[in-house]
């Protein structure tokens, strides 16, 4: 599997030099082809990328945004990955970007996937741009340790869809594009930072099993290139 590492002094370093890189991916994608698709992950990691990004200068209404995965929390959350995004991308340049979420309230999380899957059928045939993160347990995603769902959702032959996830460490129920719909883009991104992260690739390339570090999957599987952007 193809995997390259890029090390940056810093977080601010390398959250510039990201946004650079995807705002290049995203114009050339729109000059290609009329439009850009872009599905970003949540948690703590992404903000200062996010907040770079949303001061490129590039043709945002032609960009579709979304998530590669969600909580189940409504959007105003301080949970939900949708809350995050909107605060720190969709705004300056980027506040003309098209945005589709992942959360839909539904009776279920069963519900609020088929749905989901409806209403992003439409772009990630590849997506243009995937921005992975990862947790401190080897999840990226919800690709969850040995998620309710994990092995449906990590089926390369599976279909491109969102699909519900549960699992022990995930707190609430969880939405997640699959492990086919993500890595086939065109840039596929997998942004850590921190010396624990590092430890945590170090563990997930040094073993096999997937459903203990679902991490595995994307490094040893995936279809496109990996571009590993690192930070202390
Ligand atoms: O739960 C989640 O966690 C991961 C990693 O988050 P971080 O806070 O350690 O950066 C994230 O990639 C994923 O999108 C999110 O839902």
């Amino acid at each position: 599997m193809e995997l390259s590492l890029h090390e940056f002094a810093d977080g601010a370093t390398l959250a510039e030099k990201l946004a650079d890189q995807v705002a290049h991916r995203l114009a050339a994608a729109i000059e290609a082809k009329g439009s850009a698709s872009l599905a970003v992950s949540g948690g703590s990691t992404p903000k200062k990328f996010f907040q770079a990004l949303s001061g490129r200068k590039i043709d945002w209404s032609k960009v579709t945004v979304t998530l590669v995965d969600e909580r189940f929390v409504p959007a105003d959350s301080p949970r939900s990955n949708h809350l995050l995004v909107k605060e720190n991308l969709l705004r300056n340049e980027a506040s003309s970007a098209r945005f589709i979420p992942l959360f839909h309230d539904r009776p279920s999380v069963d519900e609020a996937a088929a749905t989901a899957t409806q209403e992003t059928a439409s772009i990630g045939n590849p997506f243009d741009v995937v921005i992975l993160g990862m947790g401190g347990d080897g999840h990226t995603a919800s690709f969850f340790p040995h998620g309710n769902h994990l092995s449906q959702a990590l089926d390369e032959e599976g279909p491109r869809c969102v699909m519900p996830m549960e699992a022990e460490g995930a707190d609430e129920p969880r939405l997640t594009f699959s492990f086919s719909s993500l890595t086939d883009a065109g840039l596929l991104v997998l942004h850590v930072e921190g010396e624990a992260k590092k430890d945590v690739l170090k563990t997930a390339q040094s073993g096999t099993d997937e459903a203990e570090m679902p991490i595995r999957a994307v490094l040893n599987r995936a279809t496109s290139p990996v571009e590993i952007y690192w930070a202390p």
